[in-house]
């Protein structure tokens, strides 16, 4: 493991930041320790048997020692056979012993570790999903992802192997070194004499070393940037014939990434020697000692021998603290961005889905009164500003404006992935934080914009609407939806596995998957959110023959971007910076000459 870390100066290391190990630190992680009361007996076990095991793993210098001094017919004390086959007979039981101890202390630490991240994991995950909109305004998915990814992992490790480890060579260190004064205190003395040399210089060399591999991952990264950039945008590349250009300029990071891991090699290769002549010194330099005060009969030959046996104990214990410290700091780092996610206050949505069925139902009157609303990551700009407007059940109102003009917040608002900051969204009268946030969500269904199709069969898809569907509702609601026929076309019908592993379809195909969907959970209120890109007159037909089925007998919000579509609305509500301008049925806005509809409207019919 040493060796590695001396020779790879740019190995891509997951970065994981680190945090200082103090009271605070240590309190925030042991939020996370709850997760391991579950399996309390079994780590206390396994504790025992980590205990045993690094304690034995002392006794066997002693027995060798022993072994040598028995050689030349010098017994030691009482407690050690004085038969060189005796002492043979006990090391074997001992490393018997030891041997056992460690198999059940590692496979007792591991499931531990295993099932409690597992629990953590699952209530993470939990979490996240039911946090609210807001909380994702201001976080990258790849960053979440991390945190359920690798800083679970670095906690998982830390519980399997490091804190183990790091008992093992606590024992091992302070057993070792009181063992090495009860030997010799003589040689103890010398040894520890060339250790303030080493530390100064691991530290000060540490330190410039850490920095170096530190600016050369930077530079990695920033060379896998270019790749990344290069690669997302190859069309652009391609037709602007830059291919030459961006092999430059990867060419030049990777020159620097060279050029400062080199740097990095020679600071680390002098650094090696040094510890190596260090290390070989210290040996060379114990034995010689040792030999004269043998030779001043202060000291055994078994007792040397034992006492070397000892020091590489200490040497390797000592060895193995700075990257154990490093992982207990990372590890603290990952349970501090954990504890984050799970101490935020989530929605209330129930883990048990049954918990979340319906309770209340709505009949689906909608209203917005007085609205107010700005984003909260945004606070400065109100979106929406007092907006009033009603839909009784059954009704169709269409929302058109430019963009940006808040139609797209009025969607988010009515599934409450938002609260207005003024004003009220009711349905059927009642304002909607009287109604449990799962009956509102239960009772609204949105086609967006962009369906977004999970990876799985298209049946799955479909049954995303309602989990418990049978077959034959997934196919009648497919067939109402117009989108039956090209299912069956595909080779494997409902079975056909789509979403980004599978195949793809049409934006017009998705949109009557996402219908079927949509008809499956049989909403009072529904949103659509209409496509801006538009599709082909074939696929638009299809499209909005499904519409007009999945609206009927239900309040429908159209965000409308073409117009053509929404000329059989009940309303029509004409939005501009958050504000209603204009209002009522398609011919009645065509009659206002100055009208922004009407300016829309000959717009599109232009074009
Ligand atoms: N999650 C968000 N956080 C902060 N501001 C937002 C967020 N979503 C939208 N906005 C801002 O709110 C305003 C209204 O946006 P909205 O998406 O509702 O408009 P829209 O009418 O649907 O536009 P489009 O037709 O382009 O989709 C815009 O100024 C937008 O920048």
């Amino acid at each position: 493991m040493a060796r590695n870390r001396f020779n790879s100066g740019t190995a891509p290391e997951q970065e994981l930041n680190k945090v200082k190990i103090n009271k605070q630190s240590l309190r925030t992680a042991s939020g996370l320790l709850s997760y391991l009361k579950p399996y309390r007996w079994k780590f206390i076990l396994g504790l025992i048997f980590l205990f045993l095991s690094s304690l034995t793993g002392l006794v066997l210098p002693a027995l060798l020692g022993a072994m040598i001094d028995a050689a030349k017919g010098e017994p030691k004390n009482w407690m050690i056979p004085s038969t060189i086959n005796a002492i043979g007979i006990m090391a074997f039981v001992i490393l018997f012993f030891q041997s056992f101890v460690s198999f059940f202390r590692i496979r007792l630490f591991v499931e531990v570790a295993e099932k409690s991240i597992a629990d953590i994991r699952r209530d993470t995950y939990f979490r996240l999903i039911t946090l609210p909109m807001n909380f994702f305004a201001n976080r990258r998915v790849g960053e979440l992802n991390s945190r359920l990814s690798s800083d679970l992992s670095q906690i998982q490790d830390t519980l399997t192997t490091t804190l183990a480890e790091m008992i093992r060579q606590v024992i091992l260190l302070t057993g070792g070194i009181g063992l090495l004064v009860f030997v010799s205190p003589k040689l103890t003395l010398f040894n520890i004499s060339i250790l303030p040399i080493l530390i100064i210089a691991a530290v000060f060399l540490g330190r410039k070393i850490r920095k170096i591999s530190k600016q050369a991952q930077d530079k990695l990264a920033e060379s896998n940037t270019v790749v990344e950039e290069t690669l997302q945008g190859i069309s652009n590349v391609k037709a602007f014939t830059n291919e030459a250009y961006e092999a430059g300029r990867y060419d030049k990071t990777l020159r620097e990434v060279v050029k400062i891991a080199l740097k990095g090699a020679t600071l680390r290769g002098g650094f090696a020697s040094f510890i190596i002549f260090c290390l070989f010194g210290a040996i060379v330099g114990v034995i010689w000692y040792g030999s004269i005060l043998v030779l001043r009969g202060d000291l055994t030959i078994g007792d040397l021998t034992m006492y070397i046996l000892y020091s590489m104990f200490v040497g390797a214990a000592m060895g193995t603290f700075p990257e154990l410290y490093a992982n207990v700091q990372k590890a603290l780092g990952s349970s501090e961005r954990v504890i984050e996610i799970l101490n935020e206050q989530n929605e209330p949505v129930n883990i048990i889905a049954s918990e979340n069925a319906t309770r209340r139902f709505i009949k689906g009157d909608l209203e917005f009164n007085k609205v107010e609303f700005a984003y909260p990551s945004r606070k400065e700009i109100t979106v929406l500003q007092g907006l009033s407007f009603k839909a009784t059940a059954g009704e169709k109102v269409a929302i058109v404006g430019t963009s940006g003009a808040g139609k797209s917040t009025i969607a988010s608002l009515i599934l409450r992935f938002y609260d207005p900051q003024g004003g009220q969204v009711l349905f059927d009268g009642e304002p909607a934080d009287h109604y449990a946030l799962t009956d509102i969500r239960n009772q609204v269904a949105i086609v967006p914009q962009d369906v977004l199709l999970f990876g799985g069969s298209i049946r799955e898809n479909i049954a995303y609407g309602k989990l418990d569907a049978t077959d034959d509702e997934i196919k009648a609601a497919a067939e109402k939806a117009n989108a039956d026929r090209f299912i069956k076309a595909l080779p494997e019908g409902y079975n056909t596995m789509v979403g980004e592993r599978g195949v793809k379809l049409s934006g017009g195909q998705r949109q009557r998957i996402a219908i079927a969907r949509a008809l499956l959970k049989d909403p009072a209120i529904l949103i659509l959110d209409e496509a801006t890109s538009s599709l082909d007159s074939e696929s638009e037909r299809l499209v909005q023959e499904a519409l007009e089925v999945l609206m009927k007998n239900r309040t429908s919000i159209i965000i409308a971007h073409r117009l053509s579509t929404i000329r059989e609305a009940d309303r029509i509500i004409v939005l501009e910076k958050g504000n209603i301008i204009e209002s009522g049925t398609h011919d009645e806005l065509m009659k206002n000459e100055e009208g922004l509809y009407r300016y829309l409207s000959q717009l599109q019919f232009e074009v």
